[in-house]
């Protein structure tokens, strides 16, 4: 059924028994604002982030559960950068008249599992009329007080790092503009393949589609004063290191034979001509956390028993020179490029 068949207020009725009753929430859907009590010794941390169809995704290559989880993966991850602990959501929908009811069941199916991970519930939204489909939240986090770590903590001399190794949600997107798809947990592909390179461009397509919010690892730098600086990589190395530095008022130098280039970002970006370093500095997505210290490096190691790893990548320096990424050969280039919404080339 589509949703100009049962209307607004049906639709939001709908809404409201897919998502749980709210435990967290003094009001959840059904006044005029959601409410919430403010933890005592915290700020508040307030972020929104906004997908619009055939700009941030494509309907032909995501479910509409995938979707749920990635809008609400991608406000997490700036949570996580600020070393926060994410409380509550806000969804704007604006969506076709014609769009199938069950699309939105889906939607917010995806909303509410990527939420429960991290204990986020969908306490309210707004709702509109759209030809584009668009998925915006926003949502309200908290960290102890004074204790948010910013972009503008760097200093000279420092080292910094990144989570996680880089380059697999733009190897993913790659594949997907080559038409490979995702489905459940399989790869449908064009043409034939071998078996590890079809393993390979499912782990990089679900890297693009799930980005995973570092808040645990974001949590422990936060809270134990480990990074000075941070920020989470949305629109690539490149640019996010350049925003870091630019808020901190210094100069970054990175080594290239230090970047955790991810293996399958590496293995497809191999098969369709692409530069795997490029992935990783200007294709965007990782949603990994870039940070700047001063601590041991072994310290810092050593807080990463598990599965995520921590690579140190270059260093900090007086402001003056930009960011640079030496090479191999020992030859030092300005770092450009990521993703730009407007940059018309
Ligand atoms: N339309 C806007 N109005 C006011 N402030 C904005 C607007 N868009 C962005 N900002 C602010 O500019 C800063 C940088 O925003 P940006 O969207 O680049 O954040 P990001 O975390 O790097 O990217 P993203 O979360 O979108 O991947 C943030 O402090 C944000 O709140
Ligand atoms: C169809 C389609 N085309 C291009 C991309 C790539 N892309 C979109 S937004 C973004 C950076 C983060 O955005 P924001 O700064 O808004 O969080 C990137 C790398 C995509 N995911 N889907
Ligand atoms: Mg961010």
């Amino acid at each position: 059924m589509r949703i100009s068949a049962i209307g607004e207020f049906a639709l939001i009725e709908r809404i409201r028994r897919i998502l749980p009753k709210p435990h967290d929430a003094l009001l959840g859907i059904g006044d005029d604002c959601a409410a919430l009590r403010p933890t005592a010794g915290r700020d508040l941390l307030l972020t929104t982030d906004l997908l619009v169809d055939e700009v941030d995704f494509t309907r032909q290559t995501i479910t509409p559960f995938r979707l749920g989880r990635k809008a609400m993966g991608v406000n997490l991850s700036d949570i996580a950068a600020m070393g926060g602990l994410p409380r509550a959501a806000l969804v704007t929908l604006a969506i076709p008249p014609e769009e199938e009811i069950e699309f939105v069941d889906e939607l917010y199916r995806g909303l509410r599992e990527e939420g429960a991970q991290f204990a986020v519930e969908v306490i309210g939204g707004d709702l509109s009329a759209s030809a584009t489909l668009m998925i915006g939240v926003t949502l309200v986090g908290e960290v102890e007080v004074g204790k948010a770590v910013t972009r503008s903590g760097a200093k000279p001399g420092e080292r910094i790092w990144v989570t996680g190794r880089l380059g697999a949600a733009a190897a993913g997107l790659i594949a997907l503009k080559a038409g490979f798809r995702l489905l459940d947990d399989h790869v449908e592909t064009p043409y034939e393949v071998s078996g590890s390179l079809q393993e390979d461009i499912r782990q990089a397509i679900e890297r693009h589609l799930c980005p995973i919010p570092r808040i645990r690892e974001g949590r422990a730098l936060a809270q134990a004063g480990v990074a000075s600086a941070m920020i989470d990589l949305s629109d690539g190395l490149a640019s996010d290191l350049t925003h870091l530095c630019r808020e901190s008022g210094v100069s970054a130098t990175i080594r290239e034979d230090q970047i955790p280039i991810d293996q399958a970002a590496s293995a497809v970006a191999q098969r369709f001509a692409q530069e795997p370093l490029a992935l990783a500095l200007q294709g965007g997505e990782d949603f990994e956390l870039l940070f700047t210290s001063s601590w041991d490096p072994a310290d810092i190691v050593a807080m990463f028993p598990d599965a995520v790893t921590v690579t140190a990548i270059g260093k900090v320096w007086e402001a003056g020179h930009g960011c640079r990424l030496e090479r191999q050969d020992g030859r030092a280039v300005a770092l450009a490029g990521g993703y730009d919404h407007f940059w018309q080339q």
